[in-house]
Order: structure tokens, then sequence, then C-alpha cells
């Protein structure tokens, strides 16, 4: 084959095995399936490689789609059934106006993955607002002040109320059976569908329901549908592709049979001139007969120069096309990279505060604790909840409660180094992870955070108001899980709240 084509083809595996790589995390089976196709294309660099690579490909694109269609069919099914399940409680009315339009944007938008949180929270929100206002006054209470106020813990048994948990719960946990995560995603799906099945208690729907949303947002961060849409669109490419290079290879084998032809019909000419030379017994016949053939020869020549020049002409233009084709492949690969990049971003920051969220928080805290663990490096977390927040939304309005949680993560950071990591936990509550850090060392960077906040005069309307912050530190033991670590660091930020607020408690 000539060197610029196997240059091509080599560009082409390479290309081939990168977005092979790309596709991987989605699915084990699959990507046993792709680990094989790569160590394949690894072992050799021949046309028919590629091919055989393509019908194999071919049928698995066309697999994963079919799943990815009954995945999102499960979705639209469970979320109409949420919205049926709520509307039809006792007392409870969803706005027809809302839930129409809700039912026509689930119509629209079922299919594409990257809709499912935002039709979630749609769906959410409505329920929220339908349970706060009951329709008739016969329930003495606001459902959601239970529902969705995480402190209020009074008459939580009423038996409506645990009809409601058992229907939300069981229709929340089948939605995320239909969500395809990332393996290193599992326990935490396992253990967020445990926890809605088995929970009673409506006070820890919020807190389950964030996870939902996180989680589908992860999810989503993956982008599942533009790598199926981007696998549907290289295996076209391929396809083409491939077709480009066989044509090559065999332009290149008519190529060589062409040569050969010319060498056979060049022999045969000397060869019979050669008879006709020995056997001649008249020079004018033989200085004919030679000038005959000579002009044969050079007929013959011509004609396979000319059809030589045209034939790599050809050769020319398939391999600049070709390289185009890979080009553009590439091109594709690298937008897609950076775009799943961007969504997991964007799946990871909080829109408010800028900060890193929950689900950005779970990415990172087991990795250091292990290697705390690893290491015998002290490790602490702080957890800071804004004190009697609900009191600033309720007096100056929701917005400017907005406006103070936007602020505080100046607050905080001016208060620590740039190897403490700050996340925006939920609600009013900010996460600090301090690695290396003693817990001595810990607990004055918080109380330095909890002064910084004291000391700032938020602006409301005009006026100075004063905020305060509650902190609960605890140290990693080096042993114990990460539920282990957090729970003491909340027991400790509860007792600095029961202590009166703007404190900071540690680990005894
Ligand atoms: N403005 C605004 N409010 C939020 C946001 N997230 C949660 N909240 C509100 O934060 C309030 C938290 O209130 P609680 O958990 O009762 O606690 P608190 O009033 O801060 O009282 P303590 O923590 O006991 O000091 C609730 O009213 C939530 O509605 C948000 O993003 N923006």
């Amino acid at each position: 084959m000539a060197p610029a084509q196997d240059i091509v083809i080599e560009n082409l595996l390479k290309a081939l095995s990168r977005t092979i790589m790309l596709a991987e995390g989605n699915d084990s089976e699959l990507d046993k399936q792709l680990q094989n196709i790569r160590a394949n294309l690894g072992k050799s660099q021949e046309p028919e490689v590629l091919q055989q690579t393509l019908q194999m490909l071919e049928p698995m694109v066309l697999k994963y789609d079919e799943d990815r269609l009954a995945r999102a069919q499960a979705f639209r099914a469970h979320l109409l059934l949420l919205i049926d399940t709520i509307d039809a409680l006792p007392n409870i009315q969803l706005p027809a106006p809302e839930k129409k339009q809700l039912e026509s944007d689930i119509r629209k938008s079922w299919q594409s993955a990257s809709h499912w949180p935002e039709l979630l929270a749609q769906a959410i929100k409505l329920s929220s607002n339908a349970l706060k206002n009951p329709v008739s006054q016969s329930k003495s209470h606001s459902l959601l002040g239970r529902f969705f106020r995480r402190k209020d813990t009074s008459e939580t048994n009423n038996s409506n109320q645990s009809d409601i948990m058992s229907h939300v719960s069981h229709t929340l946990a089948a939605l995320l059976t239909n969500i395809s995560l990332p393996e290193v995603y599992r326990d935490q799906l396992l253990d967020i569908q445990k926890a809605l099945t088995g929970n009673k208690d409506l006070n820890h729907l919020p807190a389950l329901l964030d996870e939902v949303i996180n989680l589908i947002m992860v999810a989503v961060g993956k982008t599942q549908e533009d790598l199926t849409t981007y696998l549907s669109q290289l295996n076209q490419q391929l396809a083409s592709i491939n077709a480009s290079i066989l044509s090559n290879y065999k332009a290149q084998k008519n190529m060589s049979s062409s040569r050969k032809d010319f060498s056979d019909t060049f022999m045969q000419h000397v060869d019979s001139t050669q008879t006709d030379v020995r056997n001649a017994t008249d020079l004018d016949a033989l200085k004919h007969l030679i000038d005959e053939r000579m002009h044969t020869i050079t007929e013959a020549m011509t004609s396979f120069q000319d059809k030589m020049q045209n034939q790599e002409k050809q050769a020319a233009q398939s391999i600049t096309q070709l390289k185009n084709k890979v080009n553009r492949m590439e091109q594709d690969a690298n937008q897609l990279r950076s775009n799943m990049q961007e969504k997991i971003a964007q799946a990871l920051s909080d829109a408010l505060t800028g900060l890193p969220n929950r689900a950005a928080y779970q990415d990172t805290i087991f990795p250091l604790l292990t290697a705390a663990a690893q290491t015998k490096q002290p490790l602490c977390i702080a957890i800071c909840d804004v004190d009697h927040f609900k009191r600033i939304n309720d007096t100056w309005g929701h917005l400017a409660g907005d406006k103070v949680l936007r602020l505080m993560p100046k607050q905080v950071q001016s208060a620590l180094k740039k190897e403490h990591l700050v996340y925006r936990y939920g609600g009013e509550e900010f996460i600090v992870v301090f690695p290396m850090t003693t817990l001595d060392e810990a607990y004055q960077y918080c109380d330095k955070i909890r002064l910084a906040v004291e000391k700032t005069p938020f602006n409301m309307n005009g006026d100075p108001i004063s905020v305060t912050i509650s902190i609960g530190v605890s140290l990693f033991n080096g042993k114990e899980s990460h539920d282990e670590l957090f729970e003491r660091a909340d027991k400790n930020l509860y007792q600095a709240k029961e202590q009166g607020r703007n404190g900071v408690i540690r680990d005894n």
C-alpha cells in the first residue's frame, strides 16, 4: 500500500480508537465490547479491520438507541404517574393551566434526557405549591409545612401524609431506575432508592428530592444523549471513510495490475521482436518490422503513462478527501469532549453562588478521605449554616435571602486558604473541607469565617442587617466512614445552634 495511505489509515485507526474510548463509561456491557474493538484495532492496520469494526459497532449503536428510548418511555410514564398521584390526593388540586403546560412540556421533551431534570423540577414545584394550598380548609395544617421544612417534626404520622409519602416516594424511586448512571454512582443510587421506599418521615423528603435532582444532573452531565447522537454520526462518518479507503485500496490494486499488464505486453513485444529479428532475411522488411514494433511499444507506453497519471490523480484526490474526513471526525470528537466537560462542570456547580455543589462535594470527599487514611494526614470538615435564615426570607423576601447566599462565599473564602474547599451543600448550608489540617487549625479557620460573616453588614434595601453563621467541625479519625464523620459535624452544628447560634463547636 502507498505510504500516504498507510499514514491516513494509521491516523484513522487512532481517531477511531480515541472516539471509541470517549463512548466508554456508559454501560458496562457496551464497555467490554468497545474495549475488545480497541484491542483489535491496535493489532492491525488493514482496511478490513476497520470494516469489521464498523459491522460490530452498528448493532451496538442500535441497541443503545433502543435502550435509551425504553428508559425515556419509562421516565415519562413515571413522571405522569407522579403528577396524577398528587392530583388524586384528597384536598389537593393541581392548578389546571400549569398542569396542562407541564403535560405539554413532557409530551414535547420526554425523549431528551437533558430535559429530565427540568421536567422533574417543574413537577416537584407544581406539586409542592398544590400541597401548600389545599383546596379545602378541613385540613388544619399546611402539608407543605412538613413536606418542605426540615426542622418542623410535629404531627408527621397522619395517614394522608404517609399516603403521600408512599406514593411520591415509590414513584420517585421508579423514576430513578430509568436513569443510566456511571458505575461509581451505583451505590448512591441504591441508597436513595432504599431511603425513598423505606422512609416514613415526610421531613426527609426535600433532602431526598434534592439528591434525586443531583443524580439526574450527573446523569445528564455525562450527556448520554449527545453520545448516542454522536455514535450514530460517527458510524455514518466511519462508513463513508471506510468506503473511501476500500475504493482507494482497489485503485492501488488496479494500478499494480495495470503495471503488470503493461510489463507483460512489453515483454511479449520484445520476445516476438527478438524472434522476428532472428528469423529475418531481408533488411528492409526487418527495418519496417522494428519501426512498427517501436511504434506499438511507444503507443503502449503512452497509454500506460496516461492511465497511471489518471489513477494517481484519483488516488491523490481520494486521499485528500479521506484526510478531510478524518480531520472532521477528530474535530467532532474534540467538540463533544468539550461539550461534555462543560455539562459536567454545570452539573457540579451551584447556579446561585457559583460554588461547587453537593454532587461535586460527593465526588471529591471520598478520594480525599482515602488519601488521608493512607497518608495518615489529618483532614477536617465543617458544616456552616446561616442562622435564622428563614427569618431573613420572611422579613426581607426570598430575593434578599438569595442575595445573602450569593455574598456568603466571599465572606467564607476571605477567612480561608486556597487549599481549603468550599461547597454549597444545599439551602443555606455550606461545607468546608480542610485537607491536611488539624482540628485546632480547622477550628481557628471556622472561627474566622464566623467573625467575617458577623462583621459583614449585608445591605437590605439600604439598611445594613447583621447575619450570623453557626459551624460544626469534625476531624476524620482515619478509619470511620464518611457518614460517621459527617454526622459528627452535623451534631456539632446542632449544638452550636442550641447554644445560641453564631458559634463554632468542634469534636471533643
Ligand atoms: N432565599 C432562599 N431561601 C432558601 C434557599 N434554600 C433554602 N431556603 C430557605 O432557607 C430556610 C431554612 O430554614 P431552616 O432550615 O428552618 O433554618 P433557619 O431559619 O436558618 O434556622 P436555624 O438554622 O435554626 O438557625 C427555609 O425557609 C428555606 O425555604 C434558597 O436558595 N434561597
